[in-house]
């Protein structure tokens, strides 16, 4: 384990609930048939969206009040918005997640789902199937490489989280192939979307790259795709609201631009038309 001392009051209260969960143990070994993540985000991108995975988020520690909404019907409006895959969050204490609610969202449907918790320990990995599981290299340190196979061996594609260089480079010496730059520092929970542009040129190519946290908009979305992101996860900004016409915006940020700039090519193509 690495050492957490640096981090916020919050993080470090995360961290301690994920260690005492662990510690409870006892259910059966989970054995995963995942649904293919990287094949979504291609059927995403051949269908002319962004690839999102849009999170079901209840609270956070840097979020004002909680969504009471079903989370089942927040998880379908969110694929009804285009969604090509899902991140439900499991963490009860600070996040108001629970594993009864990523398994409620997996049975209805059939986007990849991504368990959101604080992973710590092989234990917690038999807590829920899901398709994907998130591994956070600042969090697991010189752990990573034998969680990483842990997770795999149960079936499980894995999404290693790292907010600077020298994790990506753990990251990829561990074998990761899906890998997540969180532009929020656990540090002081600020984000920053030069983070992941600071450290996507030094990922490989043959790893598919995931923009998180602080995508707020339909340029922020274009911004971090210009910066090399194959899929954006976003929690925040579509939980803020109509989760399905913020999704819709966030896949579409691509295609409504180009659309935007045919239109505007042909106003100005227009005076010339006449002159001639
Ligand atoms: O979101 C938080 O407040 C937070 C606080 C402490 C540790 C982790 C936190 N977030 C975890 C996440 O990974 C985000 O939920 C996810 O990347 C989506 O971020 P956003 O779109 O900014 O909600």
């Amino acid at each position: 384990m690495e050492d957490d001392s640096a981090l916020a009051p919050a993080v470090e209260s995360i961290l301690a609930t994920a260690r005492e969960r662990a510690a409870e143990g006892g259910t059966d070994r989970v054995a995963v048939d995942p649904r293919d993540l990287r094949a979504a985000f291609d059927r995403a991108e051949a269908d002319g969206r962004v690839p999102v995975i849009a999170e079901v988020k209840p609270t956070s520690p840097t979020t004002e009040g909680s969504r009471e909404d079903d989370p089942v019907a927040l998880a379908e409006g969110m694929v009804a918005g285009g969604a090509a895959a899902l991140s439900v969050l499991t963490e009860p204490e600070h996040f108001g997640g629970s594993v009864d609610t990523l398994e409620r969202v997996r049975e209805a449907v059939d986007v990849p789902v991504l368990r959101k918790d604080f992973v710590v320990a092989e234990s917690q990995l038999d807590a829920v199937a899901s398709d994907v599981v998130l591994l956070i290299a600042r969090f697991v340190g010189d752990d990573l490489p034998a969680l990483l196979d842990a997770a795999r061996d149960r079936g499980f594609q894995v999404l290693v989280e790292v907010h600077d260089r020298a994790e990506l480079a753990a990251a990829i010496d561990a074998g990761a192939t899906f890998v997540g730059v969180n532009n929020r520092d656990l540090a002081k929970l600020e984000v920053d979307l030069e983070t992941f542009e600071s450290v996507a040129p030094e990922v490989p190519d043959d790893v598919t790259l995931v923009a998180e946290s602080g995508i707020g908009s339909p340029a922020d979305a274009r911004r971090m795709r210009a910066a090399g992101a194959d899929a954006l996860l976003v929690g925040s900004a579509i939980m803020d609201g109509d989760v399905t016409a913020n999704t819709h915006a966030l896949t579409r940020a691509e295609a409504d631009e180009s659309e935007e700039t045919d239109e505007s090519e042909e106003t100005e193509a227009d005076p010339t038309e006449t002159s001639t």
